[in-house]
């Protein structure tokens, strides 16, 4: 990791909801240990990896900091540890903070104002900035400038301090929710997809090496099978099943394991936890197959409606459970069948 890392101010919410406050601070800190520190290592992406690798390679001949960076993609997908793997490569410290954090334009100035000529800015969850500070970002991205506010009232004067060159790499889940003047200053736009499962079994053996667990391909590939295309989820199932080895004092982690560790935590074959399963009951049980709001949705399976619309829905619409339309989500065939349940006689039969 780059000299220089200030703390995490905000990481987005997790999609395993499986873990006790303190295990999930331990978790945090093993996301630290297991995060790649470069391109080389950093796991699948290959277009995007090239990409990002001429860009900063380019900036780095020309001997100018690069362009700003916008990462768009679901949680978990590798976001935060690519701006890591930026600062690294370009051998800058980074700055690390995110959008809900910064909550009046005076945080954001006062970062701005102690950036070094070179820095990486990492803003997390950029789409939740404050429209004081966004605007702020307009100037302070594009003309390396921020208008400090000095007094209040009809006396107030704004005073430009000239910034040091910096790059700013924000990281987003929610793109179309960037106003278009914060997109368009981005240089480069990176983005993550979920990962294919051969990739999330080399990322499961890397991790498994990180922390010296000893686990079988078919093992490997079981987990991967099961993570939802997610290396973040990849990285918590092997500790749950490393767990599951140390208890049962096993030299090395098979498929038995993997099977029995995850059915202990009610993750199914096909990478679905609990509230997923809840997710598809409510649709198919409480509102006969949908078309169903999201709000309603949420509240049924007592979560937040963000929660389910970034970490349930992607994941069951890509595998084809659910299907979004204009007047709200819909149960697929594949959703009754996984539930075990007889779609009735006046359920929407199209899909
Ligand atoms: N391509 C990859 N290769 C190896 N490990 C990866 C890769 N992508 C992610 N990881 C691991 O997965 C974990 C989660 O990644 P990261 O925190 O970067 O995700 P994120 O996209 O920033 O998520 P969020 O949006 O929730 O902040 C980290 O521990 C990281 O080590």
């Amino acid at each position: 990791m780059a000299d220089g890392i200030k703390p995490n101010l905000g990481a987005a919410e997790d999609s395993l909801r499986m873990v006790s406050a303190q295990t999930q601070q331990n978790e945090q800190l093993s996301d630290e240990e297991l995060r790649p520190a470069s391109l080389d290592d950093f796991i699948g992406q290959p277009r995007l990896k090239e990409q990002m690798r001429l860009f900063l390679t380019a900036a780095q001949k020309r001997g100018v900091p690069p362009d700003h960076i916008l990462l768009a993609g679901p949680p978990g997908l590798g976001k935060t540890t690519l701006a890591m793997i930026v600062a690294n490569e370009l051998g800058v410290p980074v700055r690390i903070t995110s959008g809900p954090a910064i909550q009046h334009a005076g945080d954001l100035a006062s970062i701005l104002s102690s950036l070094d000529e070179g820095e990486v800015l990492f803003i997390d969850e950029i789409h939740r900035l404050p429209r004081a500070a966004e605007e702020m970002m307009y100037i302070a991205m594009e003309d390396f400038r921020v208008d400090v506010m000095v007094g209040k009232g009809p006396g107030a004067s704004s005073i430009p301090l000239t910034l040091p060159r910096f790059t700013v790499v924000g990281a987003t889940t929610r793109e179309g929710m960037l106003p278009s003047p914060l997109r368009a200053r981005f240089g480069f736009t990176a983005h993550l997809d979920y990962y294919p499962d051969d990739e999330l079994r080399k990322l499961i053996h890397r991790s498994a090496s990180v922390l010296e667990v000893s686990i079988t391909e078919e093992a490997a590939a079981q987990l991967a099978s099961r993570s939802r295309g997610t290396p973040r989820i990849a990285n918590r199932l092997l500790r749950r099943v490393r767990d599951w080895g140390v208890v049962h004092d096993l030299d090395v982690i098979d498929e038995d394991a993997v099977q029995a560790a995850l059915d202990l935590y009610q993750i199914d074959s096909q990478g679905l936890d609990r509230l997923d399963i809840a997710v598809l009951n409510a649709v198919c049980r409480q509102f006969n197959g949908g078309p169903v709001g999201l709000s309603n949705l949420a509240a049924m399976v007592g979560e937040e409606a963000e929660t389910v619309e970034t970490v349930c829905e992607p994941y069951l619409v890509r595998e084809g459970f659910l299907i979004r339309t204009p007047r709200g989500r819909v149960a697929t065939q594949k959703a009754w069948k996984h539930l075990g349940i007889v779609p009735p006689d006046d359920v929407n039969s199209l899909f």
